[in-house]
């Protein structure tokens, strides 16, 4: 155990009494979704968020819980350097090329785009397609990362890198899926100076410092929900000792506050993060003068008032409320059994 984790788990009822569920449509699709299902309840200390995918497993469910709870129920985290603003990148799904402008079109001033690659059942034809639409709209100075989910193999990421490092890449997020896989690209690459970053070794990974002991990255992604709260995902990356990106996993605007205050509370902060997501989606759980979404390529680092009528014309249907309440209670007892 990394951290000490003071907060007390508040009692099941406590969340179940106050839990509510919806369902936001997304205007493009990502990881094959259209629809994001999301709970969301009051702590005391204010609105958070429960979002883990709907295939994830109760045990890793249950680390997004703790980190649910330990923001509505922990004080808010303080700001390191004073920030109250954090830089945020585009997130463009893996599109179409003839579809990268539309999709840009809805970040406003983001000066770093992150371009989902490798999509099952496309080519490199594609990446490189999308990649290189990406770069003619950004022009030389926007940064552009990819992101392969681990959908390479090593070969494959070689080959990959190869034909995409012409668009200038700031790094290649999670290339391969395994940490042996990822310190043989690293090296391999490592002569084009394009920094490798880890994801997926980081936030699924039993142990998330594996990848740094392993010299496997030289980038982490740290995202608070998934890695169990900013406490936690704070003290990764202090004893990680790499540079990190904050990122988010396609949350409304209060699970994205969560990664707004992780970013505010890193000593160093050299990468723009990934928390414009709510631009993907069709709609929010909070008015527009509160939302996190991109103004000038910046997000706002507070706490956002939820709507009430926003929950319930984004209500989802009574069986889903059902399905996220009894997985609520079943990764309650995994985090009441100390998992
Ligand atoms: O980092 C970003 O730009 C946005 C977040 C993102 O890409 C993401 C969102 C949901 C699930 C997985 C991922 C990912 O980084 O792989
Ligand atoms: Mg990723």
């Amino acid at each position: 155990m990394i951290v000490d984790d003071a907060a007390r788990l508040p009692g099941l009822d406590e969340i179940l009494d106050r839990v509510r569920v919806v369902a936001i449509p997304l205007h493009t699709r990502f990881r094959g979704q259209a629809l994001r299902e999301i709970a969301l309840f009051e702590g005391p200390e204010g609105w958070t968020e429960f979002s883990p995918f709907l295939e994830y497993e109760d045990a890793e469910a249950a680390a997004w819980l703790r980190g649910a709870i330990e923001f509505g129920w922990s004080p808010t985290p303080g700001s390191s350097a004073g920030r109250t603003e954090i830089m945020v990148n585009a997130t463009l799904p893996a599109v179409p090329a003839d579809q990268v402008e539309r999709v840009l079109a809805h970040y406003d001033g983001c000066r770093t785009v992150k371009v989902k690659v490798a999509e099952r059942g496309q080519t490199i034809d594609d990446d490189v397609a999308r990649v290189r639409a990406t770069r003619a709209m950004l022009g030389a100075e926007g940064r552009i990362r990819i992101d392969a989910n681990g959908a390479w193999n090593v070969d494959e990421a070689e080959h990959a890198i190869h034909s995409l490092c012409e668009f200038d890449l700031e790094y290649v997020e999670q290339p391969c899926a395994s940490v042996e896989e990822l310190a043989e690209i690293r090296s391999r690459v490592k002569y084009m100076g394009i920094p490798i970053a880890a994801d997926e070794s980081v936030r699924k990974a039993s142990d998330p410092l594996a990848v740094a002991r392993a010299g496997a990255a030289d980038i982490l992604i740290v995202k608070a929900q998934p890695l169990g709260g900013v406490a936690r995902a704070l003290a990764i990356v202090r004893e990680a000792g790499l540079p990190a990106v904050v990122s988010s996993a396609l949350e409304s605007s209060v699970g994205i506050a969560m990664g707004a205050y992780l970013a505010a509370a890193l000593p160093t902060l050299d990468y723009d993060c990934g928390l414009a997501t709510v631009d993907l989606f069709d709609g929010d759980v909070v008015p527009p003068d509160q939302s996190l979404v991109p103004r000038g390529g910046r997000i706002p680092v507070r706490r956002p008032d939820v709507d009430p009528e926003l929950l319930e014309r984004h209500r989802a249907y009574a069986d889903r409320i059902e399905w996220w309440r009894a997985r609520i209670t079943r990764c309650h007892a995994l985090l009441a059994a100390g998992a």
